[in-house]
């Protein structure tokens, strides 16, 4: 929050309308709302006739001009009769900077919002509010590994036919799974505000269905789960060996699909490899679109990454910085924002620029974590990928340069990259003699001498190779 825009500073209140805006809108929209959304505001001051404030995402822009807008407008009346309008206007923030170390939270409360009138009642606000404002899609960076996952979870938000039900996504932890459901949640409220959405975490939907046992109020449970038109469920592995649980969403689940109602999944595996789940329930779950999200690669942590940096306003990363992060947290994307919020937090907190030998001192441990052993394999297709090379191809009989040349180029980094023997690498090469390694070797080394191109190559493929 910028300086002007926090109602606990009392020297502002004191002296700018915004801090008594701000306390007319706590008193009417609640706690919860004035810090999931006023919070984000900064107040620019009154230009003419004009209240100016600023908001840190066009999304949470959105939103206010939606929700909040008029009033805000009287609130501003109130304060200053010179006031007749409003203008929020995009100005991003620096949000790795503020949160230094934080990692998202993880949304696992359930949050049930039916339509709702345009001014919303804090209570409304504060169901709502465990839904995360910066999972939406805007901030979802899309790339090979997830672009199916994300383009099934826009329909899905988008008004019309969805020709799949369920949608079923699943992938490692951290890939974005729940920032997905909570982007579809935020923009099916913006665009069919009148559909009711319930996202709940597997684990709530089970505390919930145990509660309403013990209390006997098994009716009030169903129609909280039954009477909806999007249902998303996160993490649903989390059900497995629970079996009334089970029984019970399996229930909710063919009543909303049997009704044409959406519903949304997500776990940590495909349907078929989940295990201490029904049969029946596995085969529902891949009825409709199951979507996996795979691991991200090199480009889309990198754009993961400078989409984060571009927010950490003040603070210059250097794109060494980020191609370091980069090749060298590969685990998942919680992750690397943890890593990119640590230095840049480290580098604001000691007052010196970000230079390579600080992000290596402050993330050592992570980066420690994050060291793997290639294979022979990773490396093969690595390169047949970067010469556009089927991987039977490169591994063929075929000498015609085009194809031998990368060959040796894979035999060379296999030597280079992993601790395999020659003989190892020849027979994982199709069978080929250990001298014919050591040929390729030798020539890759010393072309690399003699030709910037393939040298340039090489560097291009050790970094993709996380070196
Ligand atoms: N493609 C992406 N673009 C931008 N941010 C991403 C992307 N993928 C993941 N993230 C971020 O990474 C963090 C972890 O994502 P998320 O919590 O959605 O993962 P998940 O798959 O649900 O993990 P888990 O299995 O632990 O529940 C979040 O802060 C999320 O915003």
């Amino acid at each position: 929050m910028g300086a002007t825009g926090s109602i606990a500073d009392t020297s502002i209140q004191s002296t700018d309308p915004w801090g008594r805006v701000c306390r007319r809108f706590q008193n009417e929209f609640g706690d919860q709302a004035y810090s999931t959304w006023l919070d984000q505001l900064a107040y620019k001051g009154i230009d003419g006739y004009v209240a100016e404030l600023t908001a840190p995402t066009k999304f949470v822009r959105d939103w206010i001009q939606r929700h909040y807008a008029p009033r805000l407008k009287d609130f501003f009346l109130a304060e200053d009769p010179k006031v007749k309008d409003l203008t929020i206007r995009l100005e991003t923030r620096p949000a790795v900077q503020t949160a230094p170390g934080a990692q998202s939270p993880t949304a696992t409360a359930a949050s049930t919002y039916p339509a709702r009138p345009r001014q919303a009642s804090a209570q409304q606000e504060a169901e709502g509010a465990s839904l995360d404002p910066k999972y939406t899609f805007d901030s979802f960076v899309v790339g090979k590994s997830n672009e199916l996952a994300y383009a099934a979870a826009k329909r899905i938000a988008t008004a019309g036919e969805v020709p799949f039900n369920p949608l079923f996504l699943h992938g490692g932890v951290g890939l974005g799974k729940t920032h997905l459901m909570h982007a579809i949640a935020w923009e099916t409220r913006l665009n069919q505000p009148e559909k009711r959405v319930v996202y709940v975490s597997a684990e709530k939907f089970m505390f919930e269905f145990i509660a309403a046992l013990r209390f006997k109020d098994t009716h009030a449970f169903k129609q909280k789960f039954r009477n909806v038109d999007l249902l998303m469920v996160d993490d649903v592995q989390f059900i497995a060996n629970k079996d009334s649980t089970q029984e019970e969403f399996f229930h909710t689940f063919n009543t909303l699909v049997d009704n044409r109602c959406q519903v949304v999944i997500t776990a940590d595996r495909s349907p078929t490899d989940l295990e201490g789940i029904e049969d029946r329930i596995i085969s529902r779950l891949g009825w409709g679109l199951v979507a996996d999200i795979h691991p991200t690669d090199f480009e889309l942590r990198l754009g993961i990454l400078q989409s984060k940096a571009e927010q950490a306003k003040g603070v210059d990363v250097p794109v060494e910085v980020l191609e370091f992060l980069a090749r060298r947290i590969t685990s998942n994307v919680r992750e690397l924002e943890g890593a990119l919020n640590r230095v840049v937090a480290y580098a604001t907190l000691v007052g010196r620029p970000m230079t390579m030998d600080m992000t290596r001192d402050v993330l050592q441990d992570l980066i420690r974590a994050n060291d793997r052993k290639l294979t022979i394999d990773e490396i093969q297709r690595t390169v047949a990928d970067y010469f556009n090379l089927r991987l039977a191809e490169m591994l063929s009989e075929r000498r015609a340069r085009n194809i031998a040349r990368p060959r040796q180029i894979a035999m060379y980094l296999s030597k280079q990259l992993t601790s395999r023997s020659l003989p190892e690498i020849g027979r994982r090469f199709g069978g080929r003699d250990h001298t014919t390694v050591m040929h390729a070797v030798r020539k890759v080394e010393d072309l690399r001498r003699d030709d910037a191109q393939i040298d340039d190559d090489i560097c291009r493929l050790q970094r993709l190779l996380e070196c």
